[in-house]
């Protein structure tokens, strides 16, 4: 590649770019931030490298980030001596986003530049937001290792390409240089660079160089003014944030290494930095973000938490240090017991990294109990009492994913659950709540699941719960049918989903209404037969219930069976689901069943509308929803 080629970005490169350059004036100066922080990064691939290969080090073993500007150019250049790019991996990584879920971030974005900006923050700009500030990047590399003459030279202006050429380049690492958009001219200045830095970089563990300033007196006594000398002093106090004491780290201090971590614009909900010691050793600074990532959902993302060995950095995504469900927490874990060369399979076994992975869920489960105690606590402020509100509105249907994987905290995340109940329109109800207030003689801990909070309040199986004045939890994250298989209790009380199996309401119902409830069932049994003969198709089973008081007819599945609207979903999701057969539920009382006892002309007509309009209600769609819309003209023409 010795002469240079003009080539395109990847689509969604090009259109982040412009997202950047014109969505992103509001906090310009993140840019800093960003390129001193791909630096720092490009600086620890070097040192886990070099663990093996000491000759990448070449003669420049001290890694450092320097930060020098060119008024006259109105340049402002970032260079670092770390692990550098190769000509390959510099058309790869500057011309192309390689993180999965990129092209739905960018289905999801909306025009309305507000609403992108917000969004692109979450998604994370990167290298790309020097484009802020800049009208044209150049970047001159070097991978360690490579000969000097193998050095590459990349330049944009952000829009739809970029160059490439070979270059020499003796010094290994990387220099970007921004050619600054003129009303960004007030970057070129040693004061608000510093100042920058201060603010976004202290903690970054590396030392950032600039030039020091010296005061020029002017000639014949003209007034004088600050000259750059050739010295160059360290301007952040290097050392990594998370081995300092916890009493010399401000808030501000913890925000900005979160934000730099995570890449994150918005302050995180809450942190948790420890010391801890005995068998293993290690350091642990864990965030909770206050807004969900946009590929949330995709369980294999990377893990949030770095690792580190002795302040060394030696990977980043280290999915064996953080259950899966806890996938959204941000953060680092140093140990001391690792050994530097630790790979990604030694982390699976490693014994210290189990017991890393079990004290580190405790401490976030921690974290997120104390949240949660916050929002009762009066004398919290009311920002703080928002905060685990806040938290489960993002993260709650995740963390519901622990039921199922975290046997051993099963009980805690049971506490932080909260959901929708007939009583509260809001996700708000805790188990411990609801036990609390449950009628006198009610034995379970009822719930519904649906997919929208509408379907789940007016399903016909809630009837005799309402007329009972029984609160019944309104469950409809995707997540909570699969969830609640793994809680069947809590605190000795057994959690029963009102559409599974027959309604046993116990010592709830009076002698009277037992009774009249057989007699009904009885009188009805020869309908009941006939039905059953009507629907063998379509129903498991047909019988009288006492659990619908305005409604004809329901559906349930049986005790243990898997719900209807969860073999629906992984039928949507392209899934193997066994085909569930329902029971139908019949009224007794209602008019339209009562009919099936006289009318025998219309008996079959009725008895499948009566489980159609069974399954519509419950969110299903009749096999053969002509048939159905026939059926009901018939009866009513
Ligand atoms: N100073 C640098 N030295 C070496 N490689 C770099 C440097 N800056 C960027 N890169 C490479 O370019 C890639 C893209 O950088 P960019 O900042 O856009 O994304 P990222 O750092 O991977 O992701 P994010 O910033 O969202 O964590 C990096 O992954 C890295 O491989």
């Amino acid at each position: 590649m010795s002469q240079k080629q003009k080539l395109s970005f990847q689509a969604e490169v090009a259109q982040l770019l412009h997202l950047v350059t014109h969505s992103l004036y509001s906090n310009k100066e993140i840019f800093l931030r960003e390129l001193i922080s791909n630096a720092s990064d490009a600086c620890d691939k070097l040192r886990f490298e070099a663990l093996d290969n000491a000759a990448l080090y070449e003669d420049a073993p001290s890694l450092e980030v320097r930060v020098g500007f060119d008024k006259d150019a109105r340049t402002l250049t970032i260079t670092d001596n770390g692990i550098g790019l190769s000509q390959i991996e510099a058309v790869e990584n500057l011309g192309t986003i390689a993180k999965s879920g990129t092209r739905e971030f960018m289905n999801r974005l909306s025009g309305d530049q507000k609403a992108d900006a917000q969004l692109v923050g979450q998604f994370g700009v990167g290298f790309y937001s020097g484009f802020i500030v800049a009208d044209r990047i150049t970047v001159e590399s070097r991978r360690a290792g490579l000969p000097p003459e193998e050095g590459v030279r990349w330049v944009s202006a952000g829009a739809g390409d970029f160059e490439v050429e070979t270059i020499s380049r003796p010094a290994r690492g990387t220099s970007v240089t921004l050619h600054l958009r003129e009303d960004a001219a007030d970057y070129l200045s040693t004061w608000k660079l510093k100042s920058i830095i201060g603010k976004y970089s202290d903690h970054i563990s590396l030392p950032i160089l600039m030039r020091k300033e010296e005061w020029k007196e002017g000639e014949d006594n003209q007034g004088g003014e600050m000259v750059l000398t050739d010295e160059w002093e360290r301007v952040n106090q290097a050392s990594a944030l998370w081995s300092r004491p916890k009493k010399d780290i401000t808030a501000e201090q913890y925000q900005e290494f979160y934000k730099q971590i995570s890449h994150d614009w918005e302050m995180p909900l809450a942190w948790s930095h420890n010391r801890v010691e005995g068998a293993t050793e290690y350091t642990q600074l864990l965030f909770i973000p206050s807004k969900a990532p946009f590929d949330l959902w995709n369980r294999e993302k990377k893990a949030g938490v770095k690792l580190y060995v002795k302040r060394v950095f030696i990977m980043d995504d280290a999915e064996a240090l953080m259950p899966v469900y806890l996938r959204f927490v941000k953060g680092v874990i140093d140990s001391a017991d690792l050994p530097l060369n630790v790979s990604r399979e030694l982390l699976q076994e490693s014994r210290d990294v189990k017991a890393i992975r079990e004290g580190s869920t405790k401490r976030v489960l921690a974290m997120l109990e104390d949240l949660a105690k916050q929002e009762k606590d009066e004398a919290a402020s009311e920002e703080d009492k928002a905060k685990y509100g806040k938290f489960y509105a993002e993260f709650g249907a995740v963390l519901k994913e622990g039921l199922g994987e975290d046997h051993a905290n099963r009980e805690r995340l049971a506490k932080l659950l909260r959901f929708a109940s007939t009583q509260s329109d809001a996700v708000s109800v805790s188990l411990a709540d609801y036990r609390a207030r449950m009628k006198e003689g009610q034995e379970a801990l009822y719930y519904i699941t649906a997919d929208t909070l509408a379907a789940a309040r007016n399903s016909p199986q809630l009837e005799v719960f309402r007329k009972k004045g029984i609160e019944v939890l309104l469950m409809t994250d995707r997540v909570d049918e699969w969830a609640l298989n793994y809680l069947t209790e809590f605190d000795g009380t057994p959690l029963q989903s009102v559409a599974k199996g027959a309604v046993d309401l116990g010592k709830l119902q009076d002698e009277a209404e037992k009774k009249a409830a057989e007699e009904a069932a009885e009188a009805f049994k020869p309908v009941l037969a006939r039905l059953k003969e009507a629907l063998k198709d379509k129903a498991e089973d047909v019988r009288v219930t006492s659990r619908l008081v305005d409604s004809p007819a329901c559906l349930v599945v049986t005790e243990g069976g898997m719900s209807m609207q969860l073999a629906r979903m992984l039928k949507q999701a392209g899934q193997q689901a066994p085909e569930v057969k329902p029971v139908l539920e019949v009224n007794a009382g209602h008019a339209l069943v009562k009919r099936l006892e006289t009318d025998a002309v219309h008996f079959n007509e009725l008895a499948h509308i009566l489980f159609d309009q069974a399954l519509l209600a419950e969110g299903g769609l009749p096999e053969d929803p002509a048939a159905y819309v026939k059926r009901v003209n018939a009866l009513l023409a």
